[in-house]
């Protein structure tokens, strides 16, 4: 470490120089110009090459770390990625011409018919990692309905191939699809029909021509396709766009903000408020985009909504701008991104972004260390109180089904404990409870009662059971709640939070966080 010490001027601070700052780099200027005020911060002192050169390292370094991550797919998984598009497509070329056929369509239509698959999401943004679904819509021509076509004559012919399993139907969406695994890869698809016989393989589904007469549930569906497209023309550049939404997003996971049924952010939210950073600040480099990222959003006058474009004008009386953050979904006038975030979700989103800019604001001190921003969040350190959610079913099977319908439920949990005054934090890792012989999973939601508050457990749990037997559902299993101190959490759950790793020994291990549940609806939640 070196120092750069005012000597005509005791009280003035030292000037901090990083270890490796070439003294030629400091500004030959500086100290002796303006040492009766060398109150100016450090980065002004130093000369904007020696600025951004550390910028620069500080961007290789958090480039280093997220490869050390794991996070990009190799070569391998890109491949197997693309193996099961491929196949997705072959699938339904061939489905939309057993439908001509079926609907008796003349030779020469049965010939011109096509279908296609558009991906979107994070896998079309270019930011999945091999935990990430992939988000495919099949998109068909006018003669091809949802209700008998997609969801029972394409249902019928993947739930035949080989490469397909746990493959189900959630029609009661706002965005109906089928979510199934091909080749152990999940898949989200949803349908759109649009009013022409053949639909070219990378159509454009901006182009007037083929929205005309498209239907209201077509035009939902179409609407992540949307999203994705003008996220990318918004942003100044892709690839940069890209590595500071796979920063974001692990952040988010490792902080425990990730999981739009719980609360908190969709994958949806944080490339929309990554897009807003990029679009503001060209040219700036990732380390530098880290730090204006949490600057922007640690200071944002919520709830005022953040928007990709301008111009145009949102609706006061849409129910999502009412939300605690509103955030708007690109390229779809007038629409906000589905939230479910609540006053305690809101405050711990609002704390972590405080953290995050005070973690990053000086890139320039020499102990600076990205592990800190990703540090797993430690809550066993800092709740003294757990909600613990047990989910059992009588058997393995059944298990996927039950958990995911109770996750697409969650909403009513969360707004039934926000009535009740606790402050809770809805931690989305899932556990296994060993000491439990039905197969189950569980969770330990972090919990502060508020003043002389206690908190009525049962009517909680009734209420939320309630909840839980209404609306599609085709399995059932057991729901407990029950209230612990951090003393009774597991042990290995205490080892997580510092450690964040999976353990295979104790009683409760986490199970994968990302685990992919069947029935789950993502933001579509049924209306509680
Ligand atoms: N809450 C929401 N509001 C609006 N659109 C949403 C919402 N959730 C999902 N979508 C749409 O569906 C797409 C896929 O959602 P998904 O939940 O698979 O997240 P993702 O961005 O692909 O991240 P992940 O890598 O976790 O899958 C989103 O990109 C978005 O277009
Ligand atoms: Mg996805
Ligand atoms: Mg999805």
């Amino acid at each position: 470490m070196a120092y750069a010490f005012d000597s005509n001027n005791p009280s003035a601070r030292l000037v901090l120089l990083p270890n490796y700052a070439p003294l030629n780099l400091i500004n030959p200027n500086f100290l002796h110009h303006h040492h009766h005020q060398v109150l100016f911060p450090v980065r002004f002192a130093l000369n904007p090459a020696l600025v951004a050169q550390i910028e620069q390292d500080r961007s290789i370094s958090l480039q280093q770390f997220m490869n050390d991550e794991g996070l990009v797919p190799s070569r391998e998984e890109e491949q197997r990625r693309c193996n099961v598009i491929r196949k997705l497509k072959e699938i339904i070329i061939k489905w939309i011409k057993r439908v001509a056929y079926l609907h008796k369509l003349p030779q020469n239509l049965v010939k011109a018919a096509s279908a296609t698959i558009l991906t979107y999401g994070s896998y079309g943004l270019g930011v999945h990692n091999a935990e990430s679904d992939i988000d495919a819509l099949c998109v068909g021509p006018w003669f091809a309905s949802l209700t008998e076509d997609f969801f029972v004559v394409l249902h019928d012919i993947l739930a035949k191939r080989v490469e397909v399993s746990d493959i189900h139907c959630v029609k009661d969406a706002k965005v109906p699809l089928m979510r199934f695994k091909f080749e152990g890869i999940s898949v989200d698809l949803p349908y759109a029909q649009l009013q022409v016989t053949t639909v070219p393989e990378n159509v454009d589904i901006l182009n007037p021509l083929f929205l005309n007469g498209i239907d209201e549930t077509s035009w939902k569906s179409l609407s992540g396709v949307r999203a994705n497209n003008s996220i990318l023309q918004l942003v100044p550049d892709v690839k940069i766009f890209q590595q500071l939404l796979r920063c974001v997003k692990l952040w988010a996971k490792r902080r425990g903000l990730y999981g739009n049924l719980f609360g908190f952010f969709g994958g949806v939210h944080l490339a929309v408020l990554t897009a807003f950073v990029c679009q503001r600040n060209p040219n700036v480099s990732l380390a530098g985009l880290v730090s204006i990222f949490f600057k922007t959003f640690a200071s944002w006058p919520w709830p005022t909504p953040v928007l990709l474009q301008q111009g145009i004008m949102m609706p006061r009386h849409h129910p999502e701008a009412r939300s605690l953050m509103p955030i708007q979904l690109p390229s779809s006038p007038h629409e906000y991104c589905h939230s479910n975030i609540t006053t305690s979700t809101f405050m711990k989103i609002r704390t972590e972004f405080c953290k995050g800019y005070r973690l990053t604001q000086d890139l320039l001190k020499s102990q600076f260390d990205w592990r800190n921003l990703f540090e797993p969040y430690p809550y066993s350190k800092f709740y003294q109180q757990f909600l613990k959610i047990c989910l059992s079913t009588s058997n393995e099977e059944e298990l996927g089904d039950w958990v995911g319908w109770v996750k697409s439920r969650f909403r009513g949990l969360l707004v039934k404990l926000e009535e009740a005054h606790v402050f809770y934090d809805p931690s989305p890792t899932e556990y296994l409870d060993t000491t439990v012989q039905a197969p189950n999973v569980v969770f330990y939601w972090g919990l502060i009662p508020g003043k002389n508050n206690v908190l009525d457990l049962d009517s909680i749990q009734d209420g939320f059971k309630k909840t839980l037997g209404t609306g599609q559902k085709e399995v059932t299993g057991n729901m407990t709640l029950s209230v612990i101190k951090s003393s009774q959490l597991p042990k290995t759950l205490q080892l997580v939070d510092t450690h964040s790793m999976f353990s295979d020994t104790g009683q409760t291990v986490p199970l994968c966080p990302n685990r992919v549940p069947h029935r789950l609806v993502g933001y579509s939640v049924p209306s509680i």
